[in-house]
């Protein structure tokens, strides 16, 4: 008998910048890549509707979920196309002066079902590996909890946004609350990225036993230079395989794709049970 067909993944790569419909264009494109390559889903990273210079050019692109042509572009795509979407975007809170890093799932009917707002804001200020400087925290609000892990094609998916994947706390308590998936859309530093990022993220699917899909942002966004994001987009199995990986620079514009295999999850979690003890990690001596 023909084993049934694996559910697919596709990562793509993009270097959005302040223009929302340049970067739409580029997701657009993205969507048809991983339509065409036979993608269930397709992952999108982290700010993809636009990074912007300063915080206040942040919080003046800002729109509604519900009346973003980003947003509404996407939506058709994903009709379009017949393919479920994860992509972060900004998304206006309750203050005037601060808004939301917000991680959607779109379904193939183009239907939001499913948001995140993201907990950890990168606040950091570093002299060690590079210089980075940024606050987050000057134009973002952050979420107050997790979303629970919801099924998808790909099996449950658990949802967290780039600095999140430092935590491993916020992935343990998806995959405790039955996600097959975590998704991470990230824009790290290339400074961070150098040192840090294939070694996280391939962390976080090792002690979840989860598959980790991590599509990140890649290249200079600003004409003055300042913001430049490290890409190499991975996918990367339940036993810490990568399966899909994406470059720098010259993977702008591209997809990745790999297959979902529930099974093997199945199979790590069954031959290495990772069995939590009970009433001492609360307790530091
Ligand atoms: O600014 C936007 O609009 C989009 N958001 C981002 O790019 C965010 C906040 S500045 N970047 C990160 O979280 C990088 C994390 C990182 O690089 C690390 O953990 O090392």
């Amino acid at each position: 008998m023909k084993a049934a067909k694996m559910p697919l993944a596709a990562i793509g790569q993009i270097r959005s910048t302040a223009s929302l419909s340049h970067n739409l264009t580029q997701c657009e494109n993205l969507v048809r890549k991983a339509a065409a390559a036979g993608a269930d889903a397709l992952f999108l990273p982290e700010a993809s509707d636009y990074i912007a210079s300063t915080p206040t050019q942040s919080l003046s692109l800002c729109q509604p979920l519900s009346t973003s042509p980003f947003v509404l572009g996407l939506q058709a795509a994903a009709k379009q196309h017949n393919i479920s979407i994860n992509v972060g975007v900004h998304e206006p809170s309750p203050s005037p002066s601060k808004l939301y890093n917000t991680l959607l799932w779109i379904t193939p009917t183009g239907s939001i079902t499913h948001t995140y707002r993201k907990l950890h804001l990168f606040d950091v200020d570093l002299s060690t590996g590079g210089s980075v400087s940024l606050r987050e925290s000057a134009s973002v609000v952050a979420g107050t909890g997790l979303t629970p892990p919801f099924p998808t094609p790909l099996g449950n998916m658990g949802m967290l946004i780039c600095f999140d994947v430092r935590f491993p706390e916020a992935s343990g308590a998806l995959r405790a609350r039955g996600a097959h998936v975590i998704t991470y859309p990230s824009a790290f530093t290339v400074a961070t990225g150098a040192a840090h990022w294939e070694t996280l993220v391939r962390a976080r699917a090792i002690e979840t036993q989860c598959y980790v899909v991590a599509a990140a942002q890649v290249g200079v966004h600003d004409e003055e230079g300042k913001r430049e994001s490290w890409g190499r987009g991975l996918i990367v199995d339940a036993w810490g395989t990568v399966v899909a990986r994406l470059g720098g620079a010259e993977d702008e514009g591209e997809v990745a794709v790999a297959e979902v295999d529930l099974g093997l999850v199945e199979r790590v979690r069954g031959g290495m049970v990772l069995r939590r003890r009970e009433g001492v990690y609360g307790v530091v001596e």
